[in-house]
């Protein structure tokens, strides 16, 4: 990203009509997306209340101690005074520290003794000091985040879970689960990537049924996600692409298309670590 593209893009998705933006320490752009937030506040054509502004604690901070400090270094870094809500980025705790990715010797990263109960209850705070709305998390499996919902004493439910979803991991058990016990989910990553240079938005069940609605095969997969009771986070610089994305309520994909979807599923995972 060249410097003032993402706070441009920011800007242009106001305009467009985008209200929520996913954020996190680890993108190492809160400043850009700050900017661009504030200067449509700013111009008058948002109010703060009118957006919907989530962060993430990344790994590195998931000591009880650190938690706070996290969250308010994004709220500095976004110019914000409060945060819709803070995710727990991934369920694991890794060695504090400058590197956000901290790796031994054989390139492992290297965990911490942390327990994300003990997190939990730190972001917990966060709620009651009002510096964010809602918390939840991200990347939780079901046994993770039933043991979350057990936990005695819980004073706040996490309400959503942020995962990985596309039509090639479609997530149907976990997103059952998720909805089941009204825990909301949020699609990452979309769009699906590339896997071994073939993208999922040239597959030719996507293209075909793009075709047949006049639509592109980004808007199919933004489509399917809202039709599953799903929300969903497509990412773009491109203010054309910004445009496009946005465009997936004038139409309706069919029962017999949304099963076609889900049958491309391969549970083909993108986001890992060492
Ligand atoms: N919780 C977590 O662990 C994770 C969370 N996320 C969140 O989810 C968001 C979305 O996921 P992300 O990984 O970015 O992937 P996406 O599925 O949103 O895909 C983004 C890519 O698709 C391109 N693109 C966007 N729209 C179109 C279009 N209409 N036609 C063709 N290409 C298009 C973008 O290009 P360009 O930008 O160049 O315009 C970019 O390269 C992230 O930005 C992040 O906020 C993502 C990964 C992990
Ligand atoms: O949010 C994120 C952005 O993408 C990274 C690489 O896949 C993820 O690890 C991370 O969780």
């Amino acid at each position: 990203a060249f410097p003032g593209e993402v706070t441009y893009a920011v800007e242009v998705a106001i305009d467009c009509g985008y209200r929520h933006f996913d954020c996190a320490y680890l993108y190492q752009n809160e400043s850009e997306v700050g900017a661009g937030i504030n200067s449509k506040i700013k111009e008058g054509v948002v109010k703060r209340e009118d957006l919907f502004v989530v962060s993430k604690l990344w790994c590195t901070f998931h000591k009880k101690s650190l938690v706070k400090t996290a969250c308010t270094n994004s709220l500095k870094a976004l110019n914000l005074d409060y945060l819709d809500l803070y995710l727990m980025h991934w369920p694991m705790g890794f060695k504090p520290g400058e590197k956000d990715l901290p790796l031994d010797s054989s390139g492992m990263i290297i965990p911490s003794n942390t327990n994300f109960l003990d997190t939990w209850e730190a972001m917990e705070e966060l709620v009651v000091e009002g510096l964010v709305k809602f918390i939840g998390v991200s990347n939780f499996n079901h046994e993770q985040l039933e043991r979350l919902l057990n936990k005695p004493n819980l004073r706040f439910k996490p309400i959503t879970n942020q995962i990985e979803c596309h039509p090639y991991l479609t997530q149907n058990s976990l997103i059952k689960f998720c909805q089941e016990r009204d825990v909301s989910v949020t699609a990452y990553r979309p769009l699906g990537g590339s896997r071994e240079g073939k993208h999922l938005m040239d597959n030719s069940v996507i293209q075909e049924i793009a075709e047949s609605h006049g639509k592109s095969a980004a808007q199919i997969l933004i489509r399917f996600q809202l039709q599953r009771n799903v929300i969903v986070i497509p990412k773009s610089v491109t203010p054309s692409w910004i445009q496009e994305n946005i465009q997936v309520f004038d139409f309706v994909l069919t029962e017999e298309e949304m099963d076609k979807i889900l049958n491309l599923n391969i549970n083909f995972r993108l986001a890992t670590f060492p």
